[in-house]
């Protein structure tokens, strides 16, 4: 007998195949919008930051040399002839045996290495001011060019902006920046059983679920959603409509008929459309098996399983990086980005050898740990996903896991 699947990749094979589809054009925005937007290009510092060394401290501003063994019993005794204002460069050189008052973030003047905290200080009046501890240089500064020096790189093409780097563009003014265009991703789900949410099924039809929870998942991932709705099992309707969906996205996703049936048309349609290249039909996963991968020309289509459940985790591992590295993230397939807990297994786990298994798994924070309860079900239902906190992913390798183990598992 024939096999039902063209080729089943490992889950890694299946990745790197995903890695060579383009990043999206990319568009200049305004820098108040580009939160999770991705660089297009490298940005280089236009100027120092901080543009000089400033104090971290409500303090005084002193050479660390004059406080050399100061202590609580033998305070130094400085004088005091300048207040520095927030907002303005000192015009002036501190003396040796001089401080000046300097507010947090106040630039330093020249002469000056370091600042006492008003703390360790007492203004005795008459311009001298008692400082009861010794300084190290540098002490209570953040130096000039420590955030970024003029010149040098400051992020790199592929970087996503999370708020830390929006601090930075907004420190240095940087209001206009390229990064890459969202990626348009059209999304269409198969089969004569599926109806519209707000259609009332009759007995054998079915609501659309992938369609929004696919839809759901690629706005997560920063993509831009091009539904296009419920196609029939039809050799001739589901090619005219990838078609149509691949002519206004840089990438289409579909659920349904993936696997090998008699009503199963998606790996015809696709091959049928002009420049249809099947890169993998099945993966070594489960669930998500008969998940096909092609290439359009330049565009990826990805058909992921009908059944509910195998359609997010196909999302969650194969579908989500891939809308991301469209979106031009150098790490979208990063798997270090995952955050993760450690938990103990609750039960034993059977696991076939040469697939990975992605288990659902409930956290419970107990005295004793964080525990994972397998949380078992059909990838057909939803209550898998539902009941569950995370994913255990067990690899290809391993053949079942022992009730008590400790597991890292991924949060979802
Ligand atoms: N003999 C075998 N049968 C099946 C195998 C197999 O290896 N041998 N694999 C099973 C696995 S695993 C999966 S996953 C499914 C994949 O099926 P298809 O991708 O071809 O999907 P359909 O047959 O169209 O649908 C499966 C199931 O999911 C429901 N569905 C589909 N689309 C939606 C939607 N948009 N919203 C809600 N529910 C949907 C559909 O009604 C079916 O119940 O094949 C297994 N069979
Ligand atoms: O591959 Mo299916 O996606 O296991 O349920």
């Amino acid at each position: 007998m024939s096999s039902r699947f063209l080729s089943t990749l490992t889950r890694a094979e299946f990745t790197k195949l995903l890695q060579q589809f383009n990043a999206t054009p990319d568009e200049s925005i305004a820098f108040s919008e580009s939160l999770d937007r991705i660089l297009a290009a490298d940005l280089t510092a236009c100027e120092d930051l901080p543009a000089g060394d400033r104090s971290c401290m409500d303090g005084y501003a002193l050479a660390a040399a004059d406080t050399f063994g100061a202590g609580e019993g033998n305070p130094a005794y400085l004088e005091c002839r300048h207040c520095i204002e927030v907002n303005v460069f000192p015009n002036f050189s501190l003396q040796p045996g001089e401080c000046a008052w300097i507010p947090t973030g106040g630039f330093l003047p020249p002469g000056a290495d370091s600042v006492v905290m008003v703390e360790y200080t007492h203004d005795i009046g008459d311009g001298t001011i008692e400082v009861r501890r010794s300084l190290a240089p540098g002490e209570n500064l953040m130096f000039r060019g420590e955030d970024a020096r003029k010149g040098s790189p400051l992020l790199k093409r592929g970087t996503r902006l999370r708020v830390p780097e929006m601090g930075l563009l907004a420190a240095l003014g940087l209001t206009q920046i390229r990064v890459h265009r969202r990626p348009r991703v059209a999304i269409l789900s198969t089969g004569d059983e599926i109806v519209p949410v707000e259609a009332q099924p009759r007995p054998g039809e079915m609501r659309d679920v992938n369609s929004h929870a696919v839809a759901a998942m690629v706005m997560q991932a920063g993509g831009v959603v091009e539904p296009l709705g419920i196609v029939r099992d039809d050799l001739e309707a589901l090619r005219d409509a990838l078609e149509r969906g691949l002519k206004n996205s840089d990438a289409l996703l579909l659920s349904g008929g993936s696997s090998k049936g008699t009503r199963d048309h998606t790996l015809d349609a696709i091959a049928q459309l002009p420049g249809a290249q099947i890169l993998a039909h099945g993966v070594a996963m489960a669930p998500g098996k008969p998940t096909i991968l092609a290439r359009v020309g330049a565009k990826p289509i990805l058909g992921l399983p009908g059944q509910v459940g195998s359609a997010q985790i196909v999302m969650l591992v194969l579908g989500q990086p891939l809308v991301r590295h469209l979106a031009g993230d150098g790490r979208a397939f990063d798997e270090s980005r995952r955050s993760l807990r450690r938990a103990l297994l609750t039960r034993n786990v059977p696991s076939s050898q040469g697939r990975e298994d992605y288990l659902r798994v409930r956290l419970e924070e107990t005295a004793d740990g964080l525990l994972a309860h397998p949380v078992m079900g059909k990838s057909g239902l939803l209550r898998t996903l539902l009941h569950s906190d995370a994913l255990l992913v067990i690899s290809a390798e391993t053949e079942g896991l022992l009730e008590g183990r400790p597991v890292d598992v991924w949060l979802i």
